[in-house]
């Protein structure tokens, strides 16, 4: 299967700055991927690499197999900005029809197009009217002309509602489905955990780390906690058979262990049977992996 996105050993130098050192990267379709990186660590600089916008300084890049900004690649491509603009007095139809006609696509395709984004009963409102979710959609909605096979997506929830941002990701995920590939950067990482297959944490514009969650968690080896809760009346005997557990003030008793020790510890608080109420696995979180790759590179 073609790649729809290859980066191979991508450097990019602003004047003195490294923005960009050795990156690589290789997307197939329909994968969701996320850039993660603290500010100025070159997620908006790679997403304009890729977009064609500036030219890199070494490495290589292909977007659908041609080099990026080509006519080509350009047909191939969508992006969202973090903060698109619309015009406050055009209803969403017209502003859609708008780039339609830009494109030299029939303007008719405008209320399909919304209606893919959910806005069509929003259509013929002024974008003046709209929340920032919904001005989201119809930039999306502009995105999706022409039935793009990436869809690069700088920061696309900042400032949505945690309702519209599960919306957004939902709509995403239909578009994946349907074989477009998907390049998010974001910093809220709870909302990365779930709805990203792929991650790339860039940190001074190295790759300090690139693959699932699941690889990701296992290469950070990071401690899994556990959450013991006893039956009532059994805290003082649970907690004697588990003598590396912290007790909390509600009851419960925290363990810690490596993912080799877990499925022995596992075994050993469920011997415990009629005692144990509740027991909860708490895998390490992206934002601890992200953390632990970052501080590793002094960040
Ligand atoms: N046009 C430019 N001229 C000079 N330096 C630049 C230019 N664009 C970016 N840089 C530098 O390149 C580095 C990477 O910037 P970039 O905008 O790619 O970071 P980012 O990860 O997108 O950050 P943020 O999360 O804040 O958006 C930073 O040090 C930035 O100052």
């Amino acid at each position: 299967m073609t790649s729809t996105l290859t980066i191979s050993r991508l450097t990019k130098r602003f004047r003195g700055v490294e923005a960009l050192s050795d990156v690589s990267l290789t997307l197939a379709p329909g994968q969701r991927v996320a850039l993660l990186g603290h500010n100025g660590a070159g997620k908006s600089t790679m997403m304009k690499i890729i977009l064609g916008l500036i030219p890199h300084d070494a490495g290589e890049v292909t977007v659908c197999g041609t080099a990026p900004g080509s006519a080509a690649a350009r047909a191939q491509v969508a992006y969202l900005p973090e903060n698109v603009a619309f015009h406050p007095a055009l209803t969403g139809e017209e502003q859609i029809r708008h780039y339609l006609r830009l494109r030299g696509e029939p303007a008719l395709k405008a209320p399909g197009l919304l209606e893919r984004v959910g806005l069509a009963g929003a259509g013929r409102r002024r974008i003046g009217t709209y929340s920032k979710g919904m001005r989201q959609r119809v930039g999306l909605a502009q995105a999706l002309m022409g039935r793009p096979r990436l869809l690069v997506l700088d920061e696309p929830t900042s400032g949505l509602d945690p309702v519209s941002r599960r919306d957004f990701y939902a709509l995403l995920d239909e578009f994946a489905t349907a074989g477009t590939t998907i390049l998010l950067s974001s910093h809220v990482l709870t909302e990365v955990e779930a709805r990203t297959d792929h991650i790339l944490i860039l940190s001074r514009g190295r790759a300090v780390a690139e693959g699932t969650l699941n690889e990701l968690r296992r290469r950070a080896a990071l401690p899994i906690g556990l959450v013991v809760t006893p039956v009532e009346g059994q805290t003082d005997a649970l907690a004697a058979a588990l003598p590396d557990a912290r007790r909390a003030d509600d009851g419960t008793l925290h363990l810690t262990c490596t993912q080799d020790q877990k499925l022995a510890l596992l075994a050993q608080v469920t011997a415990m049977g009629a005692q144990l109420a509740d027991l909860e696995v708490i895998p390490p979180s992206l934002e601890d992996i992200y953390s632990h790759f970052s501080q590793r590179d002094g960040q």
